[in-house]
């Protein structure tokens, strides 16, 4: 298989660390550098995280990618870093694999036409995990049966954006097939606000963040006489693994921007 040079932007993070454990032990990556906020000028192995990569960490984006001269950026930061690691990856001629949530539909626009101009692939992954990604698309096909419905994402207290990209995600792809419904009375009225959660075209997502919680979400339909619960839980953030090695193989293959795993592996 093809040799792929990346770099990992937020080593120290929850999912960080275990992509440059992936890159580590996958013998067709080839770890050359990271992207940290602090540390710079320091290998990986020296900064007791438990890395065994000789890789040099870097706090500026532009100096990494010139000396390292990557084939891939994955990005696993923060919604503003992420944006700007990943249209400064692409002005480099380096192809993002962004699992960092957050973006916007403008942000989307921005780098599929940079991408494209360039002739560049760039993944942006809202979720990297195979079961998450057949919970969107089983809930795809419900909403065909059961155009009622209303998520319920639960995540860690150290989440930053609200709702999950899956959430979104998961809502956007009901959208391209159902039609905006007001959901509930029409008369409803929240005494308490925020009661009935944030609405995309109808559908209401509601965000629940407790210590102890990964990443689930639940995805609930109604019906005459019936519910349909369709769910999916990460326990722990090696299950977004084999998601990341995928679309750093795939990115290398396409010259435009695909927004979400479920186009790359069907
Ligand atoms: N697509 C997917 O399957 C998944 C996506 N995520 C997303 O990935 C992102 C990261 O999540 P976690 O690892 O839980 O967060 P985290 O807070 O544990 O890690 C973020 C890391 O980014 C680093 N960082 C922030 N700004 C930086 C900068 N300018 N340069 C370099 N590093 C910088 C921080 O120091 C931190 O180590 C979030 O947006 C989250 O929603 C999380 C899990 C799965
Ligand atoms: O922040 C997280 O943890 C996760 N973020 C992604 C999201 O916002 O959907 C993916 C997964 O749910 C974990």
């Amino acid at each position: 298989m093809e040799q792929i040079k990346v770099v990992i932007a937020g080593p120290r993070g929850r999912m960080g660390r275990e992509a440059v454990k992936l890159a580590e032990e996958t013998p067709h990556f080839t770890l050359a550098g990271a992207l940290d906020r602090r540390n710079g000028g320091s290998k990986l192995s020296e900064i007791g995280e438990g890395f065994s990569s000789e890789a040099r960490i870097y706090e500026d984006i532009k100096e990494c990618l010139f000396e390292t001269n990557p084939d891939v950026l994955i990005d696993l930061t923060t919604p503003e870093t992420g944006m700007y690691h990943a249209k400064t990856a692409l002005e480099a001629g380096v192809r993002p694999v962004v699992g960092t949530t957050g973006f916007s539909e403008e942000d989307l626009k921005e780098l599929r036409e940079l991408a494209e101009s360039r002739g560049l692939g760039a993944i942006i992954a809202p979720n990297f995990a195979v079961g998450a990604v057949l919970m969107m698309k089983f809930s795809q096909l419900a909403a065909k049966f059961f155009p009622d419905v209303e998520i319920i994402e639960q995540h860690h207290d150290r989440k930053l954006d609200a709702p999950s990209g899956t959430g979104l995600k998961t809502a956007e792809m009901i959208s391209e097939i159902r039609e905006e419904k007001q959901q509930g009375h029409p008369d409803e009225k929240e005494t308490l606000e925020g009661a009935r959660g944030a609405s995309y075209n109808g559908i209401r997502i509601h965000s629940v963040r407790l210590p102890g919680l990964v990443a689930h979400q639940e995805v609930l339909f109604g019906g005459e006489g019936q519910t349909l619960k369709i769910r999916h839980d990460s326990y722990d953030r090696k299950s977004f693994m084999s998601g990341v090695r995928l679309s750093a193989e795939q990115v290398m293959k396409i010259e435009t921007l695909v927004y979400g795993l479920e186009n790359i592996i069907e």
